[in-house]
Protein backbone atom coordinates (compact mmCIF):
# COMPACT_ATOMS: atom_id res chain seq x y z
CA UNK A 1 0.00 0.00 0.00
CA UNK A 2 1.62 3.38 -1.44
CA UNK A 3 1.06 6.53 0.48
CA UNK A 4 0.62 8.95 -2.92
CA UNK A 5 2.02 12.64 -2.52
CA UNK A 6 1.44 14.80 -5.65
CA UNK A 7 4.02 16.88 -7.74
CA UNK A 8 4.30 19.18 -10.58
CA UNK A 9 7.11 19.62 -12.91
CA UNK A 10 7.00 22.64 -15.84
CA UNK A 11 9.38 22.48 -18.95
CA UNK A 12 9.61 25.56 -20.64
CA UNK A 13 11.06 25.16 -24.41
CA UNK A 14 11.93 27.22 -27.02
CA UNK A 15 12.66 26.45 -30.64
CA UNK A 16 15.72 24.07 -30.17
CA UNK A 17 16.57 24.88 -25.79
CA UNK A 18 14.60 23.73 -22.98
CA UNK A 19 14.77 25.59 -19.40
CA UNK A 20 16.07 23.74 -16.83
CA UNK A 21 16.78 25.46 -12.99
CA UNK A 22 19.90 23.88 -10.50
CA UNK A 23 18.18 23.25 -7.60
CA UNK A 24 19.89 25.34 -4.70
CA UNK A 25 18.21 23.55 -1.25
CA UNK A 26 16.25 20.58 -0.27
CA UNK A 27 15.66 17.61 -2.32
CA UNK A 28 17.12 17.34 -5.08
CA UNK A 29 19.58 19.54 -4.44
CA UNK A 30 22.79 20.15 -6.99
CA UNK A 31 20.78 18.57 -9.73
CA UNK A 32 19.40 20.41 -13.17
CA UNK A 33 15.62 19.60 -13.14
CA UNK A 34 11.98 21.59 -14.63
CA UNK A 35 10.27 23.70 -11.85
CA UNK A 36 7.92 22.36 -9.42
CA UNK A 37 6.93 21.05 -6.56
CA UNK A 38 4.11 19.43 -3.77
CA UNK A 39 0.39 20.15 -4.73
CA UNK A 40 -1.10 22.20 -1.89
CA UNK A 41 -4.85 20.92 -0.64
CA UNK A 42 -6.06 24.00 -1.85
CA UNK A 43 -5.03 24.15 -5.48
CA UNK A 44 -6.03 22.13 -8.51
CA UNK A 45 -2.52 20.86 -10.19
CA UNK A 46 -2.31 22.93 -13.20
CA UNK A 47 -2.83 26.18 -10.46
CA UNK A 48 -0.05 24.27 -8.42
CA UNK A 49 2.62 24.27 -11.60
CA UNK A 50 1.52 27.86 -12.60
CA UNK A 51 2.33 29.11 -8.84
CA UNK A 52 5.55 27.29 -8.19
CA UNK A 53 6.79 28.01 -11.89
CA UNK A 54 6.47 31.62 -10.12
CA UNK A 55 8.15 31.15 -7.34
CA UNK A 56 11.01 29.30 -8.61
CA UNK A 57 12.14 31.62 -11.87
CA UNK A 58 10.30 34.09 -11.88
CA UNK A 59 7.93 33.19 -15.10
CA UNK A 60 4.23 33.92 -15.58
CA UNK A 61 2.34 31.07 -17.50
CA UNK A 62 -1.08 30.88 -18.53
CA UNK A 63 -3.10 27.80 -16.88
CA UNK A 64 -4.36 26.67 -20.12
CA UNK A 65 -1.04 26.82 -22.48
CA UNK A 66 0.30 24.39 -19.91
CA UNK A 67 0.21 21.04 -21.59
CA UNK A 68 -0.08 17.58 -19.41
CA UNK A 69 2.86 15.75 -21.84
CA UNK A 70 3.60 13.09 -18.96
CA UNK A 71 2.36 11.28 -15.56
CA UNK A 72 5.72 9.68 -14.03
CA UNK A 73 5.54 7.61 -10.79
CA UNK A 74 8.55 7.26 -8.35
CA UNK A 75 8.60 4.33 -5.79
CA UNK A 76 11.26 3.65 -3.25
CA UNK A 77 12.39 0.00 -2.25
CA UNK A 78 11.01 -0.44 1.56
CA UNK A 79 9.65 2.89 1.21
CA UNK A 80 5.99 3.39 1.50
CA UNK A 81 5.38 6.33 -1.08
CA UNK A 82 4.63 6.96 -4.21
CA UNK A 83 5.86 10.13 -6.00
CA UNK A 84 3.11 10.96 -8.54
CA UNK A 85 4.48 13.49 -11.09
CA UNK A 86 2.51 15.68 -13.57
CA UNK A 87 4.79 16.97 -16.25
CA UNK A 88 3.71 20.04 -18.35
CA UNK A 89 5.54 21.78 -21.05
CA UNK A 90 4.70 24.83 -22.86
CA UNK A 91 6.36 27.58 -24.97
CA UNK A 92 4.18 30.49 -24.38
CA UNK A 93 5.19 32.41 -21.19
CA UNK A 94 6.20 36.30 -19.81
CA UNK A 95 9.25 37.45 -18.54
CA UNK A 96 12.82 36.42 -18.22
CA UNK A 97 14.44 33.25 -15.79
CA UNK A 98 15.52 34.72 -12.64
CA UNK A 99 17.68 33.23 -10.04
CA UNK A 100 15.53 32.74 -6.83
CA UNK A 101 16.59 30.93 -3.51
CA UNK A 102 15.47 27.78 -4.53
CA UNK A 103 16.48 27.79 -8.22
CA UNK A 104 19.20 28.67 -10.68
CA UNK A 105 17.93 28.87 -14.21
CA UNK A 106 19.94 28.66 -17.29
CA UNK A 107 18.75 27.61 -20.63
CA UNK A 108 20.27 24.52 -22.45
CA UNK A 109 20.37 23.26 -26.24
CA UNK A 110 18.13 20.59 -26.59
CA UNK A 111 21.18 18.29 -27.64
CA UNK A 112 23.23 19.72 -24.46
CA UNK A 113 20.63 18.56 -21.77
CA UNK A 114 23.48 18.09 -18.16
CA UNK A 115 22.17 14.88 -17.91
CA UNK A 116 25.13 13.78 -15.35
CA UNK A 117 24.02 16.37 -13.15
CA UNK A 118 20.48 15.38 -13.34
CA UNK A 119 18.42 12.91 -12.14
CA UNK A 120 19.22 9.43 -12.82
CA UNK A 121 15.65 8.54 -15.01
CA UNK A 122 15.71 11.77 -16.59
CA UNK A 123 18.26 10.59 -19.41
CA UNK A 124 15.72 7.30 -20.10
CA UNK A 125 12.26 9.95 -20.61
CA UNK A 126 13.96 13.16 -21.58
CA UNK A 127 13.91 11.74 -25.46
CA UNK A 128 9.89 11.67 -25.21
CA UNK A 129 9.75 14.97 -23.71
CA UNK A 130 11.72 16.73 -26.34
CA UNK A 131 9.91 14.96 -29.30
CA UNK A 132 6.97 16.06 -27.57
CA UNK A 133 5.56 12.85 -27.00
CA UNK A 134 3.15 12.11 -24.13
CA UNK A 135 3.79 9.24 -21.58
CA UNK A 136 3.11 7.11 -18.96
CA UNK A 137 6.46 6.22 -16.70
CA UNK A 138 7.74 4.37 -13.52
CA UNK A 139 10.96 4.10 -12.09
CA UNK A 140 11.40 1.97 -9.17
CA UNK A 141 14.56 3.12 -7.15
CA UNK A 142 16.80 1.64 -4.68
CA UNK A 143 17.73 4.51 -2.62
CA UNK A 144 18.56 7.66 -4.71
CA UNK A 145 21.20 6.39 -6.94
CA UNK A 146 20.52 3.18 -8.72
CA UNK A 147 17.04 2.08 -10.54
CA UNK A 148 15.97 -1.64 -10.28
CA UNK A 149 13.33 -1.56 -12.60
CA UNK A 150 10.96 1.27 -14.76
CA UNK A 151 8.27 1.37 -17.69
CA UNK A 152 7.87 3.72 -20.22
CA UNK A 153 4.87 4.17 -22.37
CA UNK A 154 4.23 6.56 -25.43
CA UNK A 155 0.36 7.89 -24.94
CA UNK A 156 -1.45 8.76 -28.05
CA UNK A 157 -2.30 12.03 -25.70
CA UNK A 158 -2.94 13.08 -22.25
C1 LIG B 1 13.31 10.72 -6.75
S1 LIG B 1 13.58 10.18 -8.32
C2 LIG B 1 13.21 11.60 -9.32
N1 LIG B 1 13.57 11.64 -10.59
C3 LIG B 1 13.18 12.83 -11.04
N2 LIG B 1 13.32 13.38 -12.25
C4 LIG B 1 12.85 14.61 -12.45
N3 LIG B 1 12.23 15.29 -11.51
C5 LIG B 1 12.07 14.77 -10.29
N4 LIG B 1 11.45 15.47 -9.35
C6 LIG B 1 12.56 13.50 -10.01
N5 LIG B 1 12.58 12.70 -8.92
Amino acid sequence: MYVKKLFTLVFIQKENQILLGLKKRGFGMNKWNGFGGKVEPNETIIDAAVRELKEECCLIVKPGDLKNIAHIEFTFEGQPTLMDVRVFSTNIFEGTPQETEEMKPKWYDNDGVPFEDMWLDDKLWFPYLLQGKSFFGHFHYEGFDKILNYKIEEQVSM
